[in-house]
């Protein structure tokens, strides 16, 4: 630096000296032909200083051109001007001028004034790879910022230039020039999985499966514009709960029944859309966790249980009851923690009034789809390393997202699950539960009926050998009996059939709901 400010003050004294020099000899020369050509002494003057400075601007415009074309430099881009670019400092410059680097690629990078000191090419199956070394002190955001210029100047669109990490190093980037995440892994084999270790959740640009720490003792918050991918996330994770032995708490707030597949596995389940149906679930949960705080002394280590809510606007949109549904969902995240219950509230309203400061401050792991905007980013993400934005998410590929964990932050895409292979889990959980004598003869009694009647519930158990009584309360209190031997308990009894027919009974979906909680 000192060097170079030196040099510049020498140019400036000898450019001062000639330019005085300059002008003394073309004041001298005019003064020697003003009375041949008749000019006056101000016209003479006017003269020289004009003539002196075309002079002047036509010498530093050869000087700079030729300096650039000894340089090998180009004009700088434009599309350096993108927000938030700076130009780098001077040194920066210096020390990666010195040596041109040998890739295509490694020369674009030092043409947009990135600091990198190596640039080498790597396989990609689909794509250009590129693995990138930034010169210390700089870190990757000296290059991932770029990513627009670069697409400028390889005239492509800013979805074609990808950057994946290199886990444990803030100097290397994976660059991939393609359509990214197009080498979707296979699963990992998820047999003896362990919640409580490292779990696979998606994979990046390459195809390497990536993983997260254990999600027991955290909280998730899932958010993102519609059809990013967020249910598809939570399926996988309420997967993986099943594969793993875990129990599930489903509350959906959304009226598709999206999560209806898990229903029977579940321990709680609601799609009611109601105020009523979250807290109810929220009391469980809690519930739940004061039973394994005091069996916790028999020395017990409890199943895993994950409770998904979504979508948590649902249950804010009345003032009143939004209030209630926070307040509940603090006291529960922070008293079902340490029973090994985890929460994940998912939103497609990245708003400050959704995303308020006790969803924020409660659920600490960050999960952020595709949004429209930096600021919805932020707004799920908190404070993240420059160049981390949810908005730059490749709408190609749905399913990718950002995640923000004790590990750091990082961008993958879900490992994606069909619904074929969430009914097996499903079955497997149920499967493994052998029911007893009278559950056996209950779920017979339904055959492949959804639902029956208490009337035809009876009848259909008085087949089996059972001593039910004529006459409508003593023989639903025989069934009651019945379904409690079997299953521990008794679903509600609810209506169901054509307006005019109700009739008054129980779902074999309850009860296989039931079963799969013993
Ligand atoms: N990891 C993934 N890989 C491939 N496709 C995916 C992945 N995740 C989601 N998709 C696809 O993207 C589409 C939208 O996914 P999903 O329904 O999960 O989005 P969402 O964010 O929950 O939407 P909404 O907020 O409207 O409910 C689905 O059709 C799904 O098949």
């Amino acid at each position: 630096m000192a060097k170079q400010k030196q040099q510049q003050e020498e140019e400036l004294y000898a450019q001062a000296a000639g330019a005085i020099g300059t002008l003394a000899i073309a004041a001298g020369v005019l003064a020697a032909i003003k009375d041949k050509l008749g000019l006056s002494w101000p016209a003479t003057l006017a003269l020289t200083a004009g003539a002196l400075v075309a002079l002047g601007y036509g010498a530093y415009k050869a000087r700079t051109g030729l300096q650039r074309l000894l340089a090998g430099r180009r004009q700088p881009v434009a599309v350096l001007k993108q927000q938030g670019l700076q130009a780098p400092a001077q040194d920066t410059q210096e020390s990666t001028d010195t040596v041109v680097l040998p890739t295509a690629m490694g020369q674009l990078l030092q043409r947009l004034e990135a600091p990198v000191e190596s640039v080498d090419s790597i396989p990609h199956p689909t794509g250009e790879g590129h693995m990138v070394r930034v010169a210390a002190p700089h870190t990757t955001a000296a290059v991932t910022r770029l990513r627009e210029a670069i697409a400028s100047e390889l005239d492509i669109t800013q979805e074609d230039v990808n950057f994946a990490r290199v886990e444990g190093s803030i100097r290397n980037a994976r660059m991939l020039i393609g359509t990214p995440y197009t080498h979707i892994p296979q699963l990992p084999d998820l047999a003896g999985l362990d919640l409580d270790a490292d779990i696979p959740l998606g994979y990046d640009l390459w195809g390497n499966i990536l993983t997260m720490p254990s999600p027991i003792g955290k909280h998730f918050l899932v958010a993102g514009e519609t059809e990013g991918g967020k249910t598809s996330f939570l399926k996988f994770l309420a997967y993986l709960f099943l594969m793993a032995g875990g129990r599930l708490v489903i509350v959906d707030g959304k009226p598709d029944g999206d999560y209806a597949d898990f229903r029977e596995a579940c321990d709680y389940y609601d799609n009611s859309l109601t105020h009523k149906g979250v807290m109810g679930a929220l009391d469980y949960v809690r519930d739940v966790a004061e039973k394994r705080g005091r069996s916790k002394r028999d020395g017990g280590r409890p199943e895993p249980m994950l409770v998904i809510i979504d979508e948590i606007l649902t249950f804010k949109e009345d003032p009143a009851e939004g209030k209630e549904f926070e307040s509940a969902l603090k006291l529960t995240a922070s008293q079902v923690r340490s029973a090994r219950i985890l929460v994940a509230c998912a939103t497609q309203h990245p708003r400050d009034d959704v995303i308020s400061t006790v969803i924020k401050n409660n659920l600490t792991v960050q999960i952020a789809f595709k949004v429209m905007s930096r600021a919805a980013s932020r707004m799920i993400l908190g404070t993240v390393p420059e160049g981390v934005n949810a908005e730059l998410l490749p709408a190609s590929a749905r399913g990718t997202f950002i995640i923000k964990d004790p590990r750091g932050v990082r961008e993958m895409r879900g490992l994606f699950i069909t619904d074929d292979m969430i009914q097996h889990a499903v079955k497997a959980r149920l499967d493994a539960v052998e029911p007893n004598e009278h559950a056996k003869a209950v779920l017979a009694a339904y055959g492949n009926a959804d639902f029956l009647s208490t009337e035809e519930l009876a009848n259909a158990l008085r087949g089996c050998g059972y001593d039910i009584p004529d006459g409508a309360q003593p023989m639903g209190v025989a069934v009651r009996e019945v379904i409690v031997k079997g299953f521990g308990a008794a679903p509600d009894v609810i209506q169901q059939g054509p307006a005019g027919a109700r009739r008054k009974g129980r779902r074999k979906a309850d009860l296989l709901a039931l079963l799969a909680r013993t």
